[in-house]
């Protein structure tokens, strides 16, 4: 099978500063990919890159057999791939409906409806919290209607840059759960890890590991979990 992902040589960064070099990885459909690293070591420019956030230099970021390199963020999405940022990542002024509605402004009444009620059913927290601004919801809430609010598109591919960092434990678990709910349901998910790496690539089929703006290694995550300098690869990035 042909992967839903494949980057080629990637080079991208902010203006005329490439901060990602060479960089080359390929994804197949419904797996969940864990890139972890150091702080600076490129893994929120490479999520940019995938989605059209940053700029690209040379190489190729081939999505559903289609080179979306440079391709503007609109389009990226438009194309399938849902996108998760750190942080204001939600309409803090708008209620958790509202921030819903705007998600899904396009679609029809009745299937934006069914697609509100479906990203409520997923997570009954919101449900709870329909009337209450973005700005007054937990971190751990606002990651969930920012991902509740990405999947409205339906998209196959989910990138999400560090969704549980920051988080209590419980909710930290409860958010984890959700999307590997959501990878489980087909989806594929890339998804940057900075704190409970060991969570995290249990739940995930593959990881890479980033520094200074490189792959440094890339492995099924049972490989990674297996390893002899497992604590070492993580201390010592
Ligand atoms: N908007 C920007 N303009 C210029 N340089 C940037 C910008 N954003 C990030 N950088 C630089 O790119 C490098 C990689 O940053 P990036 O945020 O991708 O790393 P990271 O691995 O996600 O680390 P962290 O976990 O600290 O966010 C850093 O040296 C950073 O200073």
């Amino acid at each position: 099978m042909a992967p839903i992902l494949s980057i080629e040589g990637l080079t991208a960064g902010y203006g005329k500063l490439p901060v990602l070099h060479d960089v080359s990885l390929a994804l197949e459909q419904g797996r969940m990919l864990s890139i972890i690293g150091p702080n600076g070591a490129g893994k929120t420019t490479l999520t940019r890159a995938i989605c059209g956030q940053c700029t690209v230099m040379s190489g190729a970021i081939r999505y559903d057999g289609r080179d979306i390199a440079g391709w503007p963020g609109q389009e990226i999405a438009r194309a399938g791939i849902g996108y998760v940022p750190q942080s204001n990542n939600v309409f803090r002024a708008l209620t958790v409906e509202e921030n819903l509605e705007m998600s899904s402004l396009l679609m029809e009444r009745a299937a934006q409806k069914a697609a509100i009620e479906a990203a409520y059913a997923r997570f009954p927290r919101l449900t709870e919290r329909r009337r209450q601004v973005g700005a007054s919801l937990s971190g751990g809430e606002r990651q969930m209607l920012a991902i509740a609010s990405a999947l409205l598109s339906e998209p196959r591919l989910l990138i999400l840059d560090e969704p549980v960092s920051g988080l209590a434990p419980s909710m930290t678990d409860e958010v984890a759960h959700s999307i590997s709910q959501i990878a489980k349901s087909g989806v594929t998910v890339v998804w940057v890890a900075e704190e409970n790496p060991q969570m995290i690539i249990g739940l995930s089929d593959e990881v890479v590991v980033m520094t200074t703006g490189t792959i440094k290694l890339h492995q099924s995550a049972q490989e990674m979990l297996a390893a002899e300098n497992f604590r070492e690869i993580f201390l010592g990035i």
